[in-house]
Formats: C-alpha cells, structure tokens, sequence
C-alpha cells in the first residue's frame, strides 16, 4: 500500500516518476496540488459510509484544473512554445492563464459569449489572457481551439493533450496516499469528462504497482441539461446553471465510458435546482463552499441515497473541483431575503433583526 511522503513542491515534482512526460522538462509550478480531503460529517451521518471531500478549490487558480495544466504548460514550454490556447467554460481559462503568466507565454481563450462566471473570466483576463467570445457554445470553442492548433504556432492545452490528464491523475494518487487504499467508491461531476478519465488512470496505475489493493467504482454525475454520458447522444444545446459542466459532447468520452465500465460504475443526471440545493448544504453544514457545478457528485449522492442505494460501511470521496468564490452571482440566486437585512448601527436593533431579543 501507498507509504509516499510529500513536500509539495507541486504535482509535477512531487509524482515526476509516475508521470508520462518527457524526462527533466522544468516544472511551472504554481504549487498546486496537496488539497485536503475533508471529512463529511454530513455525509457520512446521512449514509453510513465514511465519506471524505477532496477540495479541489484549494488548488491555486481555485481548480482541479491546476493539476493538468501545470503539466502541459511545463511542457509546451520545454517544447519551444510561444503561445497556448484553449476552449473554456472559465476554470481551463483561468489556470492556463495563470500558468502561462508563470511561464512567459501569450495564453489565448475561447468561451462561450455570456456563459462564464464572473469571477473565472477576471481571473483569465487579469492573468493576461487574450479572452474571444464566441457565439456558440463550449463544443463549438473547442473545435475552434483544435483547428487554431493546426494551423497556427499556438499549443492547445485543453484535456485533448494527452499531458492534461497526466497531471490531472494525481489526484488520485494523493488520495490513496491519505487513505493508504483507494476508497471503495468516488463519486465526481462530469463535464468534459478529462476528470474521471484522469482519476482512473491514477487509481490504475497505483493498483498496477502494488501501491492500492483495488480500484473504486466511479460514479460520475452530470447536470440534466448537459447529459450526453446518461443519454448516450451529443446534446446538441447544453444548458445548466452549472456552467463549468455546460458541455454536450466531451471530448475524453470514451475514456470516461471506459473508467464506468471498468469500475462497474455509472453515470447519472442531477437538476440544476438538486445542484444548487447540494451547494447551499454542503456550504452550510461542511463548511465547503464549491461552484454549481462541483456540488452535482454531492447531488448525485442524495439522489441515490434517495432512491435507496446504500453507501453503508464503504469508503467513499467526492471531489468537489472548484472554488464557491468564482460563480458568487449563482450561489447567491435564491437566498437574497437571507441577505438584505439592514439595521441602523445599533447592538438593540441588531439582536432584534437576529431574534436574539
Ligand atoms: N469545464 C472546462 C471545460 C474544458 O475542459 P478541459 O478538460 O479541456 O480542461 C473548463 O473549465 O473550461
């Protein structure tokens, strides 16, 4: 079983020898990686498992999107690049951007007009990005971002570059490397689907050299409006609230296919209202606050849960992949008569407003 001791120093350094990237490419490092694995009272209580949140937000950017981008960006670096570009919902933006600035290279990002978080597209932009939008959605910029790719001097790094996914699994190895096994189930949100197939490589690969005794089943869980991994058909028109997961035909779809079907897992659609019920829930009695989208695993959760599926006695992590902070605007739609209370400044009047008094 796992016995690695870390000094994070970045996923790069820190798994160099399980990575498949060219041998002594320097690491751009931000130091992501090393996010905690929080333990769910609340889940664990409602299900009977132990259940643990691996909090991708605390990554640098607020993303897992960190992981794999601190390797393809270390890596077109090393191969001589002078500019990156991607197709984003606006974590990808947000990381390549910041990556890039770390490197000296001109990051330049593809998105959806008018679906990007506010706060995903100031970090792109403040980071130095040049930010088109697009009049189509996220499988129209990714196509696009592919064929800049061919045609000009500009690397792509969304999880189409096998090297994304590289840095990406090591997630995986860090939670085996805390648990010292891999856990029986893990649950996670799926967009693009570069996450679950990254997770699987990791968890295989630890299990291949005797580092965990199993593999866990990989349940993945996509918002109902942007399911093509449920239904098995490209949704022409994705649409959700959960913007980070607004994507109609994922690029690493096969793969994902391939981490369910070995896994003995599966994937499942959550509403958008059961995805911002999970963050408000998640923020109020864990104390994590995540984006939408990172909250559709923990939806998935009570959904099952709901239907009568048990998680009792197993182990299990749920990844939540991004910061609450960068989507204020959707986590704050629907609790505004919590927040418009206002009181002279004045210790009676308060304690009134409270019902203290
Ligand atoms: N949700 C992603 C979409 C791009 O996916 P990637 O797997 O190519 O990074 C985003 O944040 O842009």
């Amino acid at each position: 079983m796992s016995t690695r001791t870390h000094q994070w120093r970045g996923v790069v350094e820190e798994y160099r020898d399980l990575l498949d990237i060219p041998a002594d490419t320097p690491a751009v490092t931000l130091r992501e990686g090393g996010t905690p694995l929080v333990h769910s009272e609340w889940l664990s209580g409602l299900t009977g498992a132990t259940v643990h949140l691996k909090v991708e937000g605390n990554n640098p950017t607020g993303s897992f999107k960190d992981r794999g981008m601190t390797a393809a960006i270390s890596v077109a670096k090393a191969g001589g690049a002078e500019a990156v570009v991607c197709a984003s919902t606006g974590n990808t933006s947000a990381s390549m951007a910041a990556y890039a600035a770390k490197a000296g290279l001109k990051p330049l990002v593809l998105v959806p007009e008018g679906k990007i978080a506010a706060g995903k597209m100031a970090q792109a932009i403040v980071h130095g990005a040049q930010v088109i939008m697009v009049r189509g959605n996220f499988d129209d910029c990714l196509a696009m971002a592919r064929g800049l790719a061919a045609e000009y001097p500009v690397a792509l790094v969304n999880s189409v570059n096998p090297v994304r996914l590289e840095g990406q699994k090591t997630a995986a190895f860090e939670i085996v490397d805390f648990l010292g096994d891999a856990p029986d189930y893990h649950l996670l949100p799926v967009g693009n689907a570069g996450n679950i197939s990254a997770y699987w490589l990791g968890y295989t690969q630890y299990a291949e050299l005797g580092l965990a005794s199993r593999r866990p089943v990989m349940r993945g869980f996509q918002a109902a409006g942007a399911a093509p991994l449920v239904t098995g058909e490209p949704f022409p028109d994705p649409e959700t609230k959960a913007t980070a997961i607004r994507i109609g035909n994922p690029a690493s779809w096969h793969l994902a296919e391939q981490a369910a079907k070995e896994s003995e897992g599966r994937f499942a659609s959550v509403t958008d209202e059961q995805i911002l019920a999970a963050q408000r829930e998640l923020a109020s009695r864990d104390g994590v606050f995540v984006e939408p989208a990172s909250a559709a695993g923990i939806a998935g959760m009570l959904q099952e849960l709901a239907h009568g599926d048990t998680y009792a006695g197993s182990t299990v992590v749920v990844t939540v992949t991004g910061h609450g902070l960068k989507d204020t605007a959707t986590a704050l739609e629907g609790v505004g008569a919590l927040v418009d209370t206002v009181v002279d400044a004045d210790v009676t009047a308060a304690a009134a407003a409270a019902g203290l008094a």
